[in-house]
Parts: C-alpha cells; structure tokens; sequence
C-alpha cells in the first residue's frame, strides 16, 4: 500500500512540513493538505473509493459538483444526473433551502444531514455563513437537540463509552476509523449547557464544539473525535422516555466513576500519544475541578468551561476598559453563579491584574465577589463551601439576595453564570444603572432560555447605558431611537484558536498564561469599528482570522514556557497557524 501512495503522491514543495501534527496528527499520507487546489489527488478510503460507495463517503462525496471528467474516471456515470455544478451554487441552494425551514432544530437537522452526506460542503456553508449558522449547530439550538436527541437520532455521530465498555475501552477506541486524532472533546452529559442531566444525549455537545473546531479553527475533521462518556443519568424523564438512547441507569458515582474515568484517560494516551488535546465539556462541577486538576499534569487536558470560558470574559473586559475608562484593577466585579465559568472566570481575572499591578492574589480577589444559591460567598460561610468557592469567601455580613449584593458591593462589572434564566431583573440592572455611567453586564448562561437577562431588558432597564454581552445570541435592540448592537461572550471564540495553537506548537500541557495569552489576543482583535458600536468583541464573522492570531499567542507562550515539542519554532506563527488550517474547497480527483 505504501509503495502504491508514494507513487500516487505528487511530487512538489509542502507547503507545510508533511510530518506537521497539525496537518494530520501524523504524516499526511494522502496528500489531502499538501496538494494545492489545482493538484489532483485519489480519493482513498482502504481502497481507491469510486462509483456508488463515493457518493456515499462523506469525506470524498461532491454531489453534483464532481466533474464530467471525475464522473468518467470514478464510474459515476448514471448515479447522477446529466448537470454539473459549482461548489458555490451548492452552497447557494443549500442556503435557501436551510432558510425555508423556520423550526430552528430542523435547519440543525439539516445542517447534521448534509455533514454525514458531503463533508467539505458542510463546512464551506458553516465557514461562510458562519454568523447565520453558529446559533444553529451551536448555541442555542444544540440544546435542544440534545433534549430531543434520542427523537431525532438517525446515524451515530461520535464515540460512545459506557460502563459496559469498563475494561474494554482501549479497544473502543481502536473501532473509531481514524488513528490520527489530535482534538477530543468529551462530556459526560451531567451539565449540558444549562438544562442540566441529559445522560448520552448531551453527544450533541462534543460534536458540535468539534465542527467549530474545524470550521472556526481549522483543525482537520478526521482529526477530531466527539466522545462522551454514558455512567448513566439521574434524569427521571429521559429514563423513562422510550427513545432514550443512553444507560437506564442512576449515575455512577464514586470509585466506579473515576476508576472509568481513569481507563478512559490512560486509554487514549496509549492510542493517541499524549499531544492529542482533550477538551473537558459540560460535566458537573463536583467532576470538573478535580478531572482538570488530577489530569493536568500527566495529559494535555482543558476545561472549556471553566478556562475557555475565562480566557473569553476577560478578553471581553479588557477590551471593555477602552469604552469605560480606566483598568481592570479599578473595577468591582460581581458574579451571580459561583460554579466552573464563574469561578474559572474570577480566578483569571485576579491573575490577570496580578500580572498587571504585582499585587498579591489574596488582596486581589477581594474585588471580585461571587453570589451562589445561598446567597453572597462570606467568609462565616467558608465552612461548608466546595473547595473552589473558598477562596471568595470575604468579610462582609450575609447578603441573601443579588440585589442586596448589587446595592451593597456596588459592582462596576455584574457576571451572570448560575445557568438560571431571568434572574437579572429589572431592580438589578437599575440598581447597576443607578452607581454606574456604564455598566457592564454579561449574561453568560446558555441555552437563550437560560440567559440572565435578554438584551432588551439590558439595554431597556439601563436607558441604554450598558455594555452588554450574553453567552447565546441575541438579535439588536431598538431603545430611545437608538440601535444597540449585543455582543456574544461564548467561549467559542477562544477554543478553536486556543486548540490550534496547542496543536500547532506540539504543546504538551496546558498553562494558565497561555490563558492570558489568548485573552490578549482575542482583545487585540477588537477593531475601533467594533467599539464604536459598544461592542467588546470582534464580529465572528472574521472567526479564522482571529482564531489565528490566538493560536499564535498561545502557540508562543508555548515556546516561551518550553512546553512546545514541534521544533523549531516557525518564524512567523500567525502565517504557520493560517497555513495550517483545513479549507473545505473541494479537491480534484484523479
Ligand atoms: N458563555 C459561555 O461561553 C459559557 C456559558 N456557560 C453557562 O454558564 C452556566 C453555568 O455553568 P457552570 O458554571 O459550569 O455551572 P455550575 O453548575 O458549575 O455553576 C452554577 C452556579 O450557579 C449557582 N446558581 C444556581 N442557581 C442559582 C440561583 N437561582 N441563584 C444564584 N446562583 C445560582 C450555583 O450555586 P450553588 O453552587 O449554590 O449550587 C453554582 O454556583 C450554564 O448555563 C452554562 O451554559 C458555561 C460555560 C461557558
Ligand atoms: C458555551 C458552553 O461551553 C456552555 O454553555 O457550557
Ligand atoms: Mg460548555
């Protein structure tokens, strides 16, 4: 077979060095990134894929596009009908047809129907009409499909492990088609977004993050791998709802859990080598803190919603203090929700300023207070707070409510990440509006049903005077005449970069200045344009850009902190990181 694919290969200079790990995880043994546009390449599966079988290989499947001469050469004469057409009139017809549908979860559908039948188009529309298409196979409608996954299940996306596979997981891994694999996304379903349990069905999550980490990253399809891992669920409707495509069982807890967990971990460093990145996503926060903490040091693990989640807030705040005035050391920050993304986010933050002043953490932190369930994080708390909430235990007598904690700790900046919608009410944000000129509010929580206060209510109840963002979209506002544009706080657009970065510069573990690297990044990226219409971040519309420059940032703090393995160093990392990416323009078969 080797001989057969030398041969094959065409001969000319690589415009990327062809044992990169980015460009495949391993060697690019079939040519798909070294060949320019123009080349031909063979479109191999285990043999060369022709006729019927490669209409029906997502990977290699043009559809109407293949030409008069591919169909002559790969027998598809009669398979389809007599008109070739374009890439760019698929795109367009597949638009008007997404655009017909008004249900949101049925543009899903269609969008995950056209990834399992023409991969490349798939990606060409996500990539293209990316702000349109990212609240569909993302935030929020993911959330519903995940709610009606078992319903709408069709084919298997991703790799499931359940505990029937305990023991066997290694040879799980070994069924997944591909072996260079260099991004993994895993979840364990316990907190899919903010709709809490949904067991198995929360398959929707890694696969959805992953097609941003392709389209929004430029990381290989075949090199990314959704996984999650089913130890049951504690959600009473999906276990006795008929379709339920996960175990009909109560969560495994415990010793049975991490003992899973830990084949799990071990397993993939034995198939995968330990560059490939695995990216933690919606577990509950009793898993989170410790998966990160006991895996950090052994394998190349990130917890998006605790770290993407920090990296992409701050950079939003930073660039905030442009529209504000001032530094992120002048400001009081608030948080109502104290788990993985308000934690993660508080933490950072305080590092951040510590960098900035060469303050002490602990003098730091007492700027930035958190609100949970039980009301304002003291210090006659501090007893029974998980471990994560300890260090934002400060003194202050109790507060119960978020609006006794607005009123007496007069926040400049007000975090929603308790996953609870509405909870921003009208008394809160004008008791923000009333101490500040220009509040700063984030409602971070997903799905849009969960999202603190909508941008209507931000801008309506602060006369307009807030700087608003919110983790799922929302579409502008009209208030007093004027069109206010709200910003999307999603860590969406610090993974993709972030993993490309780490991918790009064979990192080997994860580093909180990377972090910081990539917040500096993504703030570097807001344009004056971007400012004068309130807006904190750049649109996504110019996601790839910006993810290049994060994987720069990130994929040089590497370098600087000796955690980078892929040697040398390239000169130019933003040019290494764009050359690097994954296009979806179809290839010419041979
Ligand atoms: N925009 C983005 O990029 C991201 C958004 N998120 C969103 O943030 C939300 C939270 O995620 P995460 O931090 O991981 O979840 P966690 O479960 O770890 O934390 C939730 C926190 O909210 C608190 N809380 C729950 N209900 C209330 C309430 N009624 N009043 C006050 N506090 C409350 C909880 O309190 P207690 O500890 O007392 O139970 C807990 O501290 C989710 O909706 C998620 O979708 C998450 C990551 C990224
Ligand atoms: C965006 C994200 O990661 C979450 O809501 O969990
Ligand atoms: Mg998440």
């Amino acid at each position: 077979m080797e001989s057969t694919l030398k041969e094959l290969r065409p001969e000319r200079e690589p415009v990327v060095d062809p044992k990169c790990t980015v460009a495949g995880g391993v060697e690019d043994a079939y040519g798909e990134d070294q060949a320019t546009e123009e080349q031909v390449i063979t479109p191999w599966t285990v043999s060369v894929a022709s006729g019927y079988s490669l209409l029906r290989d997502p990977r290699y499947n043009k559809g109407l596009a293949f030409s008069e001469k591919e169909r002559d050469a790969h027998y598809l004469r009669g398979l389809l009908p007599p008109t070739c057409i374009t890439q760019e009139l698929q795109e367009k017809k597949l638009m008007n047809n997404i655009r017909q549908y008004q249900v949101p979860l049925q543009r899903y559908m269609a969008m995950m129907e056209l990834e399992e039948r023409n991969e490349r188009l798939f990606y060409k529309l996500l990539i293209d009409n990316v702000e349109e298409l990212l609240p569909i196979v993302y935030t929020p409608t993911v959330g519903e499909a995940c709610q009606k996954y078992g319903s709408i299940f069709r084919r298997p996306q991703g790799l499931f492990i359940s505990l029937k596979e305990k023991g066997k997981i290694l040879e799980v891994l070994k069924n997944w088609p591909e072996r260079s694999i260099q991004v993994i996304v895993v979840t364990d379903g316990e907190r899919i977004l903010g709709l809490g349990d949904l067991g198995c069905q929360g398959m929707g999550i890694p696969v959805g993050k992953l097609a941003l980490y392709t389209a929004l990253g430029g990381i290989r399809p075949s090199a990314c791998l959704p996984i999650t891992i089913d130890v049951g669920t504690n959600n009473e409707k999906l276990l006795k709802d008929e379709f339920y495509i996960g175990l009909r069982q109560k969560r495994a807890t415990g010793q049975e859990y991490s003992e899973l967990l830990q084949e799990f971990m071990t397993a993939v460093k034995q198939n995968y080598g330990e560059k490939v990145l695995i990216q933690f996503e919606d577990f509950a926060n009793h898993n989170a803190f410790e998966l990160l903490a006991k895996y950090g040091t052994s394998h190349l693990v990130f917890n998006d919603d605790i770290q993407g989640t920090a990296s992409v807030v701050l950079a939003g705040l930073v660039a905030a203090q442009k529209l504000v005035g001032g530094t992120l050391a002048d400001q009081t920050f608030l948080f109502l929700g104290a788990g993985e993304a308000g934690t993660g986010i508080a933490e950072l933050i305080a590092l951040q300023i510590s960098k900035e002043t060469k303050g002490p953490l602990e003098e730091i932190r007492k700027k930035i207070w958190l609100v949970d369930s039980k009301g304002l994080i003291v210090s006659s708390r501090k007893e029974s707070l998980q471990h994560f909430k300890k260090p934002w235990a400060h003194e202050h007598e109790p507060v119960g409510t978020l609006l006794d904690a607005v009123k007496a700790i007069k926040p400049t900046i007000l975090i929603g990440s308790s996953g609870v919608g509405r909870t921003f009410t009208k008394e809160v944000i004008e008791a923000m509006a009333s101490c500040n000129e220009k509040p700063i509010i984030l409602s971070l929580s997903n799905p849009t049903s969960q999202s603190e206060c909508t941008a209507e209510e931000a801008y309506g109840w602060s006369q307009g005077r807030a700087i608003f963002a919110s983790g799922s979209p929302f579409d502008p506002v009209e208030c007093n005449g004027k069109t206010f544009v709200p910003g999307q706080a999603n860590n969406a657009y610090i993974f993709p970069g972030f993993g490309l970065g780490l991918v790009m510069s064979g990192a080997i573990r994860v580093h909180d200045d990377m972090l910081l690297a990539a917040s500096e990044a993504l703030a570097g990226q807001v344009m004056e344009e971007n400012f004068e219409k309130g807006l904190i971040y750049p649109p996504f519309s110019n996601i790839r850009k910006i993810s290049a420059h994060i994987a720069a940032n990130v994929a040089a703090k590497a370098y600087d902190l000796g955690l980078a393995t892929r040697l040398p160093r390239p000169q130019n990392l933003v040019k290494y990181a764009e050359s690097c990416m994954y296009s979806p323009i179809y290839r010419n078969y041979r």
